[in-house]
């Protein structure tokens, strides 16, 4: 679990917003309700068993001994395990308030439940030797772990693993979520995550996806003005009948697939244009009434899918790009999508976002590196999908069904975004993205792609 439509802020920006707070506050003061966010939490899942509190060297130490002191004056059996001595003022302070005996994380006997303070959004580089193993051998005999703002071992802003040991059964964010919560090895290694109010405002551009609110279509809707959606055809038909499908259920009006005969299967609602090359898609999308082109679902990538492409970048109509559209723009995607007036929306996986862009970092720096190069919303999709617009928006769905990784799903998420941009909704994205998922869930395990659009609907009206 993932706290949705949570602020996610750097190690640097969390840093900054504290500062900001100790202007007018004791740090202490702000470290007290940290350390009783902990206590609390922790308080939650002790019944009755020791604890042991482990403290780094910094401040996320100092919000262990908080922690340790608040657990043993409401009466439970706690022992401390320090790396070190503390090396912050603040710390040191905690660590006298505490008054009690801290022994050695190297010779700390396991306990059934662990606190783990050791290292939090100041951690730079891999943990040494000696730390890594203690703390892992310390994780698996716990019967429960809970990890104080971030795993001991997680690098804040990429999610890299830096020596995080497997186990750690929840995570409790101070102020608000890091972006090792939600990408990377973070996915994995957090657990349950939860977001504790400190009294530390932050402002960031940056959340995590939630369910969005959407409206039922008005007395006077018609087709047209639900919105009409054009699915391009290609070389792999079921690709594009799967994303227009998707459109279908995912609430457009008018759903058509621009075919190249007039075969195939699909839903009986569903209506075929045929084209025969890249003019006669130009021709065709010059009807001012589409809401929303896809194009790249099983497209191919030879002269006529080029053709074809070239007929969609060239239309000044909303444009989903996905698939083989991505592979064919490579690393001209910015030359080509920079001269369009148009909305333009890309949906690459990582193979395809290598493909695109050269960038470094981690996941939320890339994306938004390639938003503003191509001037495109992206949607960076895989276990943790990043969102981010040309503009530093950023939305991150992290914890979406595993069984998602199945041949087709990201046909269905480019139509269910077409369904989202052509029916007007200004936070088409984030939308399509959460519908996705929660479909996926409603799915249940073992999907097969072509299940998901029938579950659009019941994901829909969720949200309504
Ligand atoms: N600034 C504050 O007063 C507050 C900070 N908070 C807590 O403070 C944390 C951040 O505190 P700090 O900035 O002191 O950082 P940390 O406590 O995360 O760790 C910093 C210390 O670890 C050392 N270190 C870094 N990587 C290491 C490695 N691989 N092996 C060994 N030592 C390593 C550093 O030299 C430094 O001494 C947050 O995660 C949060 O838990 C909260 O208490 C809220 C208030
Ligand atoms: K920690």
């Amino acid at each position: 679990m993932i706290p949705p439509g949570a602020p996610i802020v750097t190690a640097a920006q969390m840093r900054a917003a504290e500062e900001a707070v100790f202007r007018r506050e004791p740090q202490l003061d702000v470290m007290e309700r940290a350390g009783a966010a902990v206590a609390r939490e922790a308080a939650r899942f002790v019944h009755g068993s020791p604890i042991l509190v482990l403290a780094g060297p910094g401040n996320n130490g100092g919000d262990a001994y908080v922690a340790a002191r608040l657990l043993k004056a409401a009466g439970h059996d706690v022992a401390i395990a320090a790396s070190g001595e503390p090396g912050t003022p603040a710390a040191r302070e905690m660590h006298a308030r505490w008054g009690g005996e801290v022994g050695s994380l190297y010779q700390a006997r396991p306990r059934p439940v662990l606190v783990d303070g050791l290292f939090g959004t100041g951690l730079t580089r891999p943990l040494e030797r000696g730390i890594a193993p203690v703390f892992a051998e310390l994780v698996a005999a716990a019967r429960f772990t809970l990890a104080i703002d971030l795993p001991s071992g997680l690098e804040t802003d990429s999610g890299t693993d830096l020596g995080v040991p497997r186990g750690i059964s929840a995570t409790l964010a101070l102020g608000a979520l890091k972006p090792a919560h939600v990408l990377g090895a973070g996915l994995e290694r957090c657990g349950h995550v939860l977001l504790a109010d400190i009294g530390i405002p932050v402002e960031s551009q940056w959340r995590t996806v939630t369910r969005p609110k959407l409206v039922a279509p008005g007395p006077r809707a018609h087709k047209y003005s639900r919105g009409l959606v054009v699915v391009v055809e290609g070389d792999m038909p079921g690709a594009a009948r799967l994303a227009a499908h998707a459109a279908m259920a995912g609430g457009a009006g008018y759903t058509i697939l621009a075919c190249a005969s007039d075969g195939g299967g699909g839903p009986d609602a569903l209506v075929r244009h045929k084209i025969a090359n890249g003019d006669d898609l130009a021709d065709f999308l010059t009807e001012k009434r589409i809401g929303a082109v896809v194009i790249g679902p099983g497209l191919g990538r030879d002269r006529r899918a080029e053709g074809l492409l070239k007929a969609a970048l060239g239309a000044d109509l909303p444009l989903i790009l996905d698939g083989d559209a991505l592979t064919l723009l490579g690393k001209s995607a910015g030359a080509w999508l920079q001269r369009r007036n148009a909305a333009t929306w890309l949906t690459p996986h990582a193979g395809e976002f290598e493909r695109m862009f050269e960038s470094d970092g981690d996941k939320i720096t890339q994306t938004l590196a390639a938003a503003s190069e191509t001037r495109a919303t992206v949607i960076h999709k895989g276990a943790d999908t990043v969102i981010a617009t040309p503009r530093g928006v950023v939305r991150v769905l992290a914890q979406a069904s595993s069984w998602l990784s199945t041949a087709g799903t990201g046909d269905v998420l480019a139509g269910t975004l077409a369904a989202q941009v052509a029916s007007g909704n200004k936070n088409a994205a984030e939308a399509a993205v959460w519908l996705h998922a929660r479909a996926a869930a409603l799915a249940g395990p073992a999907f097969i792609a072509d299940a998901l659009p029938m579950h659009l609907p019941q994901a829909i009206s969720e949200c309504l």
